[in-house]
């Protein structure tokens, strides 16, 4: 659905997005996530046609965004991460309001505004003034606005700020829905753990750069630093010592592992394993004969996962453009 190549943008001398590449499939809800400043913005607005690249080539559904950016309008609903004015407007006005923009009728309106507004739980306040909405009704309303046109592609920027946990868990249950229907959803966020619960994929960004993709399982198992697995056990005959030596041969003869430390009679053993290697690494352990009584990995926290993939740092707070 979404394929983007070397997509560079510069801002006078500063390169905001540098040779980025990225690959977003049909029906995925697509995680985008990275620290402030990262780029996210900057590449989900060049998605949809609303800023010029400085070089590089995005590709939605088969069109050129870069080319035909009125042509990718239409295939793309925007959700910023901001929420305008709308001094005097009632819901259903609104959403007039925007399906108008693409050449529809009322009636048009009519229709798929009824089929959104109910998606998102407002189809009882069709009649309220927009202002008057609290915040988490107007982030709702901001998404049956960007489905007006009924896109396939919906790309959200940083939805949940600003929202309390039951908006948060609101939003989650919109785009689950919005997946169900057969739609891609590009949603952006500066927090890793809040993404993982509901993305199919993730692509985390960095000063520009794509620096880890793929499901959360595979970005937490392709991590080259994740915890030790920590293992105790003893054999017959030796000693606790002489055991961990033991033990520690063993799995040095059959793992490629990258370091093995034995602390306190407890070996920790270093590599970036899967579920299915870490039982494996457990069964030999067993079948060469150490009765093994501890053995586990430690869960890697997301956001330290999180830290440690893009240096740890945020790069300034939001800027007002
Ligand atoms: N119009 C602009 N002129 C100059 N620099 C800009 C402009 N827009 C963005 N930038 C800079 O480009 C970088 C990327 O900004 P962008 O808004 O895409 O990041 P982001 O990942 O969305 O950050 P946030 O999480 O704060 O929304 C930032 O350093 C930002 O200051």
């Amino acid at each position: 659905m979404v394929d983007i190549e070397e997509l560079t943008k510069r801002y006078g001398k500063f390169v905001a997005l540098d040779h980025m590449n990225l690959h977003i499939d049909k029906g995925e809800i697509f995680g985008f996530v990275g620290p402030n400043g990262a780029g996210k913005t900057t590449t989900m607005r060049i998605m949809c046609g609303l800023l010029k690249a400085t070089s590089g080539k995005v590709t939605i559904d088969g069109v050129d965004a870069l080319g035909r950016p009125a042509d990718v309008k239409r295939k793309i609903g925007y959700v910023p991460d901001f929420f305008g004015v709308y001094d005097n407007l009632k819901v259903m006005e609104y959403m007039d309001f925007y399906g108008s923009m693409y050449g529809m009728s009322k009636r048009e309106v009519e229709k798929v505004a009824d089929k959104y507004l109910e998606l998102v739980a407002l189809q009882d306040k069709k009649d309220e003034f927009v202002d008057s909405l609290s915040r988490g009704m107007k982030q709702r309303l901001c998404v049956a606005r960007a489905l007006i046109h009924d896109p396939e592609l919906l790309v959200l920027d940083e939805p949940s700020s600003g929202l309390d946990p039951r908006s948060r868990h609101d939003m989650k249950n919109i785009l689950r829905d919005l997946k169900e229907m057969g739609k891609t959803i590009v949603i952006s966020s500066h927090i890793l753990p809040e993404l993982s619960e509901m993305c199919t994929s993730i692509g985390v960004i960095d000063h520009g750069k794509i620096v880890a993709s793929g499901s959360v399982d595979e970005i937490v198992n392709g991590d080259k630093n994740m915890p030790p697995v920590r293992i105790k056990g003893y054999m017959l005959g030796l000693d606790a010592e002489a055991s961990a030596n033991r033990i520690s041969v063993i799995v040095k003869e059959r793992f490629n592992v990258d370091r093995i430390s034995i602390q306190d009679g407890e070996i920790l053993v270093y590599y970036s394993g899967t579920r299915e290697s870490d039982a494996e690494l457990l069964r030999s352990l067993v079948d060469n004969g150490v009765h093994v009584h501890q053995f586990f990995r430690e869960k890697e926290d997301l956001e330290s996962l999180f830290l440690k993939i893009t240096g740890g740092e945020n790069r300034g707070a939001k800027n007002n453009y």
